[in-house]
Order: C-alpha cells, then structure tokens, then sequence
C-alpha cells in the first residue's frame, strides 16, 4: 500500500477578510527597524557571541544606521547579562539608538533583565509569552485564561519594575508570541490586556510585535493577520505594529514586505537572515528591496562586503554565493545572452547618462554596495562572444569588432571545453595571443619599416620582415598603408589577402598610450583571417596587424 506522508499534515485556514485593503497597496516608505541579530540571531548559533563579537556586531549595526537593536536576554546567563550591564555602563550608546531586550514573562526573569539595564538612558523591555493552541495545550497546559493571565502578570511586572527606575525612558513591547498560528480574536484579547496595564498613549506607543514565530502558510495569510489586527485593536495611534517573520517556509521577506501593505509600522529581523531554523527575515534583503523600488531604507549598505564578512566573523556561518544582493555570484552572469544585454545594459547606460538605472539582469547598481564591475560577467563553457569580449576589453582594454568577437569566442568556447572550468582574464589573454599569433615566433615578423610617397600620392611601404626564420627586405605600392603592406605580401611573399574590415583605437592615455588595430581579410581560397596589432605606433600597429593575418593564412 502506497503511504502518504502528506496526510500528516493540514491546511492553513483562511482568515476571514473579504474587503482585505492590503493587496492594493505599495510601500513608500521605510519602516523602523529593529536589528535582533544578537538576540533571535544569537541564540540560534552554534557557539553564541562572546561579548567581543556581540560589541562588533553592535558596532556595526550603528555604522549601518540601525536605530533600535536587541542586545539580548539579559536573563539566560552571565555573559549575556555581562554585556548588556556593561554596554549600558560605558556610556557609548549613542543618543539616537535604542537598546531592546527579551524576556519570558517570569518574575525573576523581568527582575534580572530590568537590573541589566540599570542607569540606561532609554530603552525598550521585551516581553513575549506564546498564546497559539499547540503551545497552550502542549508546552503550558494551559487553557486561554490562564495563558492571557501570564502575559497581564508579566506586564505588571514590567510596569513596576520599570517605576522603580524613573532615571531611564521606558518603552515596552509585547509579543504574543506563536501569533501567526493563533486564533486571532484570542490574541488580540490578550494585546488588550497588557495595552490595559501599562496603558500606551500616542506620544509613548506599546510596540506589539505579532511574530510569525514559525512560517506556517503563504505570505499573504499573515498580511489578513497584520491588516485584521491593525483593524481591530483599539487606540492604532497608540500601537506600533511590529513584523517579526521566520522564513520556515522560505517566504520570509515576502511575508514582511505583505505585512508592510497590510499597515505595519516596523520590521524585526536579522542580517543577512541569521535566526532559528531557516533564520529570522533578512534585513538586507527587505532594505534593498525598498531600495530598488526607489525608496530610501534609511540604511547603509553602501559597503556590503564588509558587512557580510562581520556577521560571517560573528556567526560562524558562511553565506551563500546566491544570497541576494550580498552573495559572491550574485551580480554575476557566466551566460552568453545574458553576458551579452550586460554589456549592451553598461554601454547604453553610460551614453543615457541620466540618474535611472536600467541594464537588464541586474537590478541594482553593484557599485551601490559597494561592489565592482570586475565580477560581473565570467567566462565559462555557457558563455558567448559579448562576454569574452567584455573580460578582454575590462583586462586589456581592447574592444574587438563584432565578428572578431565570435572568432575569438570560438576558441575561447574550445579551451573551456577542454578545461570543464571557469576561464578568467589571464585564460582569455592567453588564448587571444594564441588565435592571433601574437606572442612566441610566427611565419611573419615586423623588424622595421618606412612609408613614401610616390609622386601620384601612392604610399610606398618598405620593410624588413623575418620570413619563416629569415630576414628580408620586402616592398610593396598602394594607395594607404594597409594596402601596400597586402601588395608586398602579395607580390614577395605569395601570400593574398584582400581586406574586408578594418579598425583602431586608442589603448589607453598618457605617455606609454598604445594603439590597437584588428584587421579582418578574406584569403584567395575563401577563407577568413583576423589579425592584430598593437604598438605604441597606431601606423605601426596597422602594419603588425596585416602580417598577423598573413600569419593565419
Ligand atoms: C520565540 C523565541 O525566540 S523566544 C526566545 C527564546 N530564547 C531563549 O530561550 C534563549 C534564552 N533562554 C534561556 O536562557 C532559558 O531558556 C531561560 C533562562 C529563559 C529559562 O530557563 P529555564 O528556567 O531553565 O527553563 P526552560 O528553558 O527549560 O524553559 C521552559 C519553561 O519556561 C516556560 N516558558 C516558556 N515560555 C514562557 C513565557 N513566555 N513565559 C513564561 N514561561 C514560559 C515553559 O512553560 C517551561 O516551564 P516548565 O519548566 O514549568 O514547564
Ligand atoms: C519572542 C518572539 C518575538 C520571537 O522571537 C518569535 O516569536 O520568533
């Protein structure tokens, strides 16, 4: 008999909102933030941060602009309680930032967290008890009263403790933790009940944190919660509605940025998505999102890899090369036609010239976080000529012409095969110089020349060539230079090429400038030859050019 494992599991019912406001809204502006990164983030690590770590992660978030972090649960044990008691006493929380701490509704849990932050200047106290029926039934054993009694007993505790510290601004927040999976009617009666203790007004808000604590159904369920909630609390204008997604089922960013439509005021969440099991909601990602959609996250990750590599240092986890926005691949294209409206993308945007960015396959700037132009197009066995072109000329400055792009492209394609692995610049380098017969001894070699002029205005071109290892003097009459080097091919050497396409450019400024010529020519028989010449002499690079065709014949 075939078993259905799926049978195990139910489905997430709807949510009762049939004029639901949220899916025609958009998002204009930026939320407040909270970083819990060395709190939800922390407690979920392997080896959780050191005081030293968590400083550096505190740092770092106020560099970045973080307005309100939670440093921690004072009441877990001695290093946690340590740090925040001596990061409150050193006096370097700056005046714009908040510190937030986490704590069970227990007395001498809130007991211990309010003496950790002892002479703090301002700061937000924490309290979260799960309200959802598997944790009622399963982990308390406890029926609703009960559970709505533990959370009114803890906020009295709060409210105490805070009065008797009357030197420190006190906010508060509340969550109803497990709120995603939870009846809604039954947490919003418990929100009413803390609201009724330590009564919130308009200039000092009650943040109720609504956490989707685990991920248990599509993102837009949890914006009906956020938009039926905001709905139906009373004061709003004395709540401040906090998102606090995990990504169980991967769609935490999604689920934030619903729950933003839905009229929630602020995000809680982790950097680059660190937090139990699948992580907290990445900040990175919800902030850059705003970014992209032209709204300023308030944020700076204008430096994104020195961002990835604190957290990496204070988490001990590395970070996927497709993460979006931070990851190592992620502005990278190995594929030919994407290599290829890339290249189009930067040439036309450079032209436009105007504040917009548009170069397709890349929605961001990388240059915006920090991150350069360099790895942006590789080269692989999956990648085309543009792509090819693009690395030769960001290495060496050479812009090849369009169907000496595809011939090199052909042997850059053949090495990669041959290779099964990515070709970086030197490979491409090596295998232009190989095509083009430019490096190590060739049938022809330029020694030196001259150019004349014949009375009717022919030029004259005379030089001293080395022909399969031997010396000579060759001449030859045309009506350019290019053309007299092909009659003395022609003429001395039996070699016939009749020029199809020909260009030059300038290598790069300065004293030590070069030029770049490529020549394309057609053979007696039919065949295609490119050549390549590159001197600090444009004349003398058009010259090196032709011989090098003679060189492919
Ligand atoms: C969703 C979240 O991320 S919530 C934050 C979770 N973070 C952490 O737990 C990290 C820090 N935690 C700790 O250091 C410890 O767990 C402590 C200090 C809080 C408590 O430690 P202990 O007293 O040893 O209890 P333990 O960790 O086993 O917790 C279970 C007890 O807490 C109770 N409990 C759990 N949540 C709450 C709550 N919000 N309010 C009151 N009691 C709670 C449980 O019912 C259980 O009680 P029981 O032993 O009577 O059955
Ligand atoms: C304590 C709460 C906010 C929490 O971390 C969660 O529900 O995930």
């Amino acid at each position: 008999m075939l078993r259905d494992p799926s049978v195990k599991y139910r489905p997430f019912p709807q949510i009762d909102l049939p004029d639901r406001q949220w899916p025609s809204k958009t998002i204009t502006r930026a939320p407040r933030w909270l970083s819990t990164d060395m709190r939800d983030g922390n407690q979920a690590l392997i080896d959780p941060m050191d005081s030293e770590k968590k400083q550096r992660f505190f740092d770092m978030l106020v560099r970045l602009g973080v307005k309100e972090i939670e440093v921690g649960f004072p009441s877990a044990g001695a290093v946690e309680f340590d740090f925040i008691s001596g990061l409150v006493r050193s006096g370097t929380i700056p005046d714009d930032v908040t510190i937030q701490i986490l704590t069970q509704s227990r007395r001498d849990l809130i007991e211990t967290s309010f003496k950790s932050l002892e002479g703090a200047p301002r700061a937000i106290v924490h309290l979260y008890n799960a309200v959802s029926p598997a944790w009622r039934k399963i982990v308390f054993g406890m029926d609703r009263q009960q559970i709505k009694q533990i959370a009114i007993e803890g906020a009295m505790i709060v409210r105490d403790e805070a009065a008797k510290r009357p030197e420190t601004d006190w906010s508060f927040e509340y969550s109803p933790e497990t709120f995603s999976t939870a009846e809604l009617d039954f947490s919003l009666e418990v929100c009413e009940s803390v609201m009724d203790v330590l009564r919130p007004t308009p200039e000092k808000p009650i943040i109720f944190n609504l956490p989707a604590t685990v991920e248990c159904a599509t993102p837009n369920i949890y914006a009906d919660q956020i938009e039926w909630f905001g709905r139906n609390i009373p004061n709003r204008d004395s709540v401040v509605i906090s998102l606090h997604a995990h990504n169980d089922r991967g769609t935490g960013v999604a689920a934030t940025e619903l729950g933003l439509m839905a009229g929630a005021d602020r995000v809680e969440g982790c950097l680059l998505g660190n937090g139990e099991r699948t992580g907290n909601v990445d900040l990175v990602t919800v902030a850059l999102n705003l970014y992209t959609q032209g709204v300023d996250p308030g944020l700076d990750f204008s430096d994104i890899d020195s961002v990835v590599k604190t957290v990496e240092y204070c988490t001990g986890i590395a970070t996927h090369p497709r993460q979006p926005y931070v990851g190592d691949l992620v502005f990278t294209a190995f594929s030919g036609s994407h290599q290829d409206a890339i290249k189009k993308g930067f040439v036309v945007q450079e032209q436009r010239n105007d504040q917009f960015w548009e170069v397709p396959y890349l929605p961001i700037d990388p240059a915006d976080l920090g991150r350069s132009y360099e790895a942006v197009i590789r080269v692989n066995s999956q990648s085309g000529k543009g792509g090819v072109a693009w690395v030769l000329e960001q290495d060496k400055g050479l812009k090849l012409p369009k169907r000496m792009q595809g011939d090199l492209s052909r042997h850059v394609q053949a090495l990669a095969d041959e290779n099964s692995r990515e070709l970086h610049a030197a490979d491409i380098w090596g295998a232009f110089q190989t095509a083009y017969h430019l490096e190590g001894p060739q049938r022809f070699m330029l020694g030196d020349y001259e150019e004349t002029r014949a009375s009717n205005g022919d030029r004259i071109f005379v030089g001293r060539i080395t022909v399969d290892g031997v010396e000579r003097w060759v001449s030859g009459r045309g009506n350019g230079l290019i053309s007299s080097v092909i009659a003395a091919l022609k003429e001395q050497c039996g070699i016939e090429l009749d020029v199809v396409d020909f260009s030059e450019h300038a290598l790069s400024g300065g004293s030590d400038a070069q030029a770049a010529a490529y020549v394309e020519c057609r053979t007696a028989a039919g065949k295609t030859v490119f050549g390549v010449g590159i001197d600090a002499d444009v004349a003398t690079a058009s010259v090196r050019a032709v011989l090098g065709a003679a060189n492919g014949v």
